[in-house]
């Protein structure tokens, strides 16, 4: 994918409720293919920005571009482009969830004769194949959720825009959401998603941007953007000797982008505080196998509990430039 390869683009909008700024000057570009996180408290002004890059609302001042296309110039051509998925669910009693996707699909324009398969095409993307008789709202919230996102992607949008999509799910339906997510992020689609939880975010995106009071506070891929926010991530590195431990640790106790090292008495298994980003991991691995220690696996986690302490006193006001 080319860094340069912007499919929205995002400059110095505005958007003004009567007395509300719920957006300042806010500019950034969303690069092709990528899982585009919007995080921020409530008020922030995500779901205005989703609703504004969807072609629903115009900003008070400012541009957005969609390729070459300004988006308040032409909104039919840009939602044929994008789907958009509101961080609500509509109530409709007495649907099946496949008269549910035709209603869209006619809404759509999709032709009467494409409708089958592209509604049977949906649902077995989203699993709901075994649910597609069954009313909507007999589902449970998860399969709703992934209901709305089949409607969403009706017309074969390139861009989905997915307000609030993790939001009352339980962590099964998470991962369903976030191997979903990937899914369609294979069919080259762009996908920007909002939430307010950092987390969910730095486990399901490949970028995120951050906000606070309709301002963008920093923005990037999730590596150098939780590095930025002083978050550090846990390495855990699995040996095939227990005799090479004490080498292994002390040669990452050497490294500066390793804060911390432990392991528990007995056990091949090495946790390490890591700092740094993508290739500064790939060079640490690349150190141990050079050394010759035998590494059976070599993994990060997010140590989360930090991560999101530093994203909440960030997002109490000020901006990290
Ligand atoms: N239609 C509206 N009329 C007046 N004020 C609005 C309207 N929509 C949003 N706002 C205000 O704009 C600000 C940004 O709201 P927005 O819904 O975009 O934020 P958000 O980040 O999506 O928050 P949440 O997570 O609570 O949905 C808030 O102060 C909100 O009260």
């Amino acid at each position: 994918m080319e860094a340069t390869d912007t499919v929205i683009k995002i400059q110095n909008i505005s958007k003004r409720y009567r007395t509300v700024n719920a957006l300042n000057d806010f500019s950034l570009d969303i690069p092709r293919g990528t899982i585009y996180g919007l995080i921020g408290p409530n008020g922030a002004g995500k779901t205005t920005l989703l609703r504004i890059l969807a072609a629903l609302i115009s900003p008070t001042t400012g541009q957005v571009w969609f390729e070459n296309e300004e988006v308040t110039r032409s909104p039919s051509v840009i939602q044929r482009k994008v789907g958009y998925m509101p961080d609500f669910f509509g109530v409709y009693p007495d649907l099946t969830a496949t008269e549910y996707l035709e209603f869209y699909a006619g809404i759509h324009g999709i032709p009467r004769n494409k409708h089958k398969r592209v509604i049977s095409d949906l649902l077995e993307l989203v699993d709901l194949s075994s649910k597609r008789d069954e009313m909507v709202e007999t589902l449970s919230r998860g399969m709703k959720q992934r209901l709305c996102l089949a409607r969403a992607l009706v017309h074969d949008p390139e861009v989905l825009l997915l307000d609030e999509p993790a939001s009352g799910l339980d962590p099964r339906a998470r991962v369903e959401l976030r191997e979903l997510l990937r899914t369609l992020q294979d069919m080259k689609k762009t996908i920007v998603i909002s939430s307010h939880i950092l987390l969910e975010m730095a486990e399901m995106c490949s970028d995120v941007a951050i906000m606070q009071g309709g301002r963008l506070v920093l923005a990037g891929g999730v590596d150098t953007v939780t590095h930025r926010l002083g978050g550090s991530r846990q390495l855990e590195i699995r040996l095939l000797e227990q005799e090479r431990v004490s080498e292994a640790m002390q040669l990452l106790k050497d490294m500066a982008e390793i804060s911390e090292v432990s392991n528990d008495e007995g056990t091949t298994l090495l946790q390490a505080e890591f700092s740094g980003d993508d290739a500064a991991m790939s060079r640490i691995l690349a150190e141990l196998i050079t050394k010759g220690l035998p590494v059976v696996s070599f993994a990060p986690r997010s140590s989360g509990g930090r991560l999101e302490d530093v994203f909440m006193s960030i997002t109490e006001g000020s901006t990290i430039s």
